[in-house]
């Protein structure tokens, strides 16, 4: 394949408009086709509005048009979007980055089974500093695993409509895991009131939503008598959007199959 034809649904949103700007800028992708909500305001307007630039492409809301010569589709949208667009992709055999975050058992479910049949590359955080910081955490949970208590926080903008982050839960899934736990058994999503002393065996969450924070993540491992922190900043939404064009890329090669950022970074 000499180019490859992507598709940028919710291109009107946060991510949408950098991932429009990734594509225009990656040698071998093509902006095939841009696509919104049918009541978007931004329907009929040119995909490079954001940027003060004619692609030649309008946004539009008619998915199947788009998928017509598309290669892959790359969807940060919102859970309940991102299912509709998948079993198009199903039905019309193209490949697919999820970025999308929020889903529910029942949406992972059908990703992972959407994964049978065509390739899809499905990551809560595509930066490749975040997906580092999952190989750190593994490590650091397996060496502090003995009266180490375990925090997660992380700050998002105030328009951020799920919480914790996916970012926070995957990491929480990475912690836990190294311990040997499940996740769904030790989490503990906020504190108020008289909550007595902390369990040692759980996994604690914290959320910020405030201002324009891109993306701040901490896992807090405190003994007595110290503290080990591990961060990540994100400081720009390209961080995400160039790793999601460079997961379209080597996703070209996969028939099909449910992968992660790790596979494409080969951190497995
Ligand atoms: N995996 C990662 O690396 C990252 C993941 N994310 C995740 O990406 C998602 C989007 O984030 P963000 O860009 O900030 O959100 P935005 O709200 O800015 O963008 C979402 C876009 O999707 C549109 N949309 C909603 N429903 C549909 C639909 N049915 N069809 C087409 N478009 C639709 C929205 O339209 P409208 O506004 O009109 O509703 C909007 O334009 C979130 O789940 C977020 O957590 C974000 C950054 C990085
Ligand atoms: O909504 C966002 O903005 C982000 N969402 C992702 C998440 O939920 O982890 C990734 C990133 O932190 C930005």
């Amino acid at each position: 394949m000499s180019t490859l034809n992507i598709v940028i649904v919710g291109a009107a949103g946060r991510m949408g408009r950098t991932l429009i700007e990734s594509v225009l800028a990656a040698p071998g992708a093509r902006l095939h086709a841009a696509i919104d909500r049918a009541e978007s305001p931004f329907i009929g307007q040119d995909a490079g509005l954001f940027m003060g630039r004619d692609t030649g492409v309008k946004i539009s809301s008619d998915f199947t048009a788009a998928l017509d010569g598309a290669h892959v589709v790359i969807d940060f949208t919102r859970p309940e979007a991102t299912l509709q667009y998948l079993a198009a992709c199903v039905q019309h055999k193209v490949q697919m980055i999820i970025g999308t975050t929020g889903f529910d058992d029942a949406g992972k479910a059908a990703i992972q089974a959407a994964g049978e049949h065509i390739g899809i590359v499905f990551a809560a955080n595509f930066s490749v500093g975040v997906n580092l910081t999952f190989k750190l955490l593994d490590m650091a949970a397996r060496v502090l695993n003995e009266g180490y208590d375990i925090e997660i926080t992380e700050a998002h903008h105030r328009f951020k409509v799920d919480a914790p982050s996916g970012t926070a839960l995957r990491m929480g899934e990475v912690v836990a895991n190294a311990l040997g736990r499940d996740l769904k058994d030790c989490a503990v999503y906020g504190r108020e009131g008289v909550t007595g002393e902390r369990d040692p065996g759980t996994i604690g969450f914290a959320t910020v939503r405030a201002g324009d924070v891109v993306g701040d993540h901490t896992v807090l491992f405190a003994a007595l008598g110290e503290r080990v922190e591990i961060t990540h900043k994100a400081s720009s939404r390209a961080t995400f959007a160039n790793g999601a064009v460079r997961a379209a890329g080597w996703l070209a090669a996969k028939p099909h199959g449910l992968f992660d950022m790790q596979d494409v970074l080969g951190l497995r």
